[in-house]
């Protein structure tokens, strides 16, 4: 176990974390009743997640990544694009979507909209975090594993400025 800092609040722990994705990998098996599934991890924060997720879920599986950028990142109206796409054709196909935290919405936004575009079979979104307190886009999270009022986390994937992401908790960054 890493040395925590003062400054970090344990929001949810490892185990409850792991507890958590036992259950929505068992949603998910039930959701796509017994067809295959392509899940896309969205780079870098995803992935932690992800990795946990499709050992928890009992179909055939293949699986994607993309990595979203923004033109002019910081200033409010960044464009989305990939900085990586899909390296498969999800025409037809069931898709999951796998992400860490949902914040503004506006990431997912972009991916649901533009993957539902190459029109799959079916399209759902798995976050750990749905979290409320900045949501400017309307994004429907299929599956969630922890809903969060407010508040700058960091851990199992989430970072402070590129730090932090391997940690097997997640955590309140305070002041
Ligand atoms: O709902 P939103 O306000 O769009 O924010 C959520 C997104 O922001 C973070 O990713 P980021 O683009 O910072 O890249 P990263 O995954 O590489 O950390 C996070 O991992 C989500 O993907
Ligand atoms: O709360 C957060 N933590 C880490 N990365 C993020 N990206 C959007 N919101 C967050
Ligand atoms: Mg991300």
């Amino acid at each position: 176990m890493k040395e925590l800092t003062p400054n970090m609040k344990v929001v949810v722990s490892a185990e409850e974390i792991q507890k958590r994705i036992d259950e929505l990998g068992a949603e998910i098996t039930e959701h796509f009743q017994g067809e295959p599934v392509t899940v896309v991890c969205v780079l870098k924060g995803g992935f932690l997640f992800f990795a946990d997720l499709v050992r928890s879920i009992k179909l055939d599986l293949e699986l994607d990544f993309v990595r979203l950028a923004s033109y002019g990142k910081g200033t409010e109206s960044g464009e989305l694009v990939f900085s990586k796409d899909l390296e498969t054709s999800i025409k037809g196909k069931n898709v999951l979507i796998v992400e860490d935290i949902v914040d503004t919405g506006h990431s997912m936004d972009f991916l649901l909209r533009t993957l539902d575009e190459r029109n799959p079979k079916r399209l759902a979104l798995a976050a750990l975090v749905d979290k409320h307190e900045r949501r400017e886009a309307d994004v429907k999270v299929d599956f969630y594993g922890f809903h969060l009022a407010e508040g700058f986390i960091i851990g199992y994937g989430m970072d402070f400025a590129e730090k932090y992401r391997e940690l097997d908790g997640i955590y309140e960054l305070v002041d």
